[in-house]
């Protein structure tokens, strides 16, 4: 059985744990589909700075990140698009839970180029189960691009069924990070 974040690695066969997802340039655009975005889950697909603290601060008994797999592997072509590298190249790709009182509340897709991972970009293999936020956002020299939203295809009513997702960069260097949100969080009060 795997114990360590890195001996779960990425093949393309595995599965991955979010649902397909149709993306939106805004989260205005997407309430015209889908009006429902207008309850809590608006708080979460638009809240500013990072996730990972705002999940923090609503714990009563603790946080933590839980590595479903991580790895190389080839990123959608939709994503390799979004992040303008070419389609097939591979990328480290890794999907996480971010968890709140033991419970899963988000889940976590984040596609880094190869490029990103050279020189000081290496350490992001190497996360484990610190939350990617924590070094993004300790680090100045990144910044966050304009959020989407998503709208989820969920396989059934535990998986999530809207999502958010953005370019961080830090000059020439960039990530995909979408967080989708999970009925356990969406039905708290936001
Ligand atoms: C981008 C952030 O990082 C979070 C932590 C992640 C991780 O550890 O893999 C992934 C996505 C985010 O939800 C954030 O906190 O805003």
């Amino acid at each position: 059985m795997p114990s360590k974040a890195s001996d779960r690695p990425f093949p393309e066969r595995r599965r991955s744990i979010v649902p397909p997802t149709r993306w939106y340039s805004s989260f205005r655009q997407a309430c015209l589909r889908e009006p429902a975005l207008r309850g809590n889950a608006a708080y979460w697909l638009q809240v500013e700075g990072s996730l990972t603290r705002h999940l923090q601060l609503r714990c009563q008994h603790g946080f933590h990140v839980e590595v479903a797999a991580e790895g190389f592997a080839v990123p959608a072509s939709e994503e390799a698009a979004t992040l303008d590298i070419p389609e097939r190249q591979l990328a480290w790709i890794r999907e996480v839970r971010l968890c709140g009182d033991n419970e899963p509340w988000v889940l976590a897709r984040t596609i880094i180029p190869l490029h990103t991972l050279a020189g000081r970009g290496r350490r992001l293999r190497h996360l484990g189960r610190t939350p990617l936020g924590a070094w993004l956002f300790s680090h100045r020299e990144w910044t966050r691009g304009p959020l989407q939203a998503g709208l989820c295809e969920p396989a059934d009513g535990r998986q999530p069924w809207c999502a958010r997702r953005s370019v961080f960069a830090s000059g020439p260097r960039q990530l995909l990070v979408g967080e989708y949100f999970l009925p356990a969080l969406l039905d708290q009060a936001p």
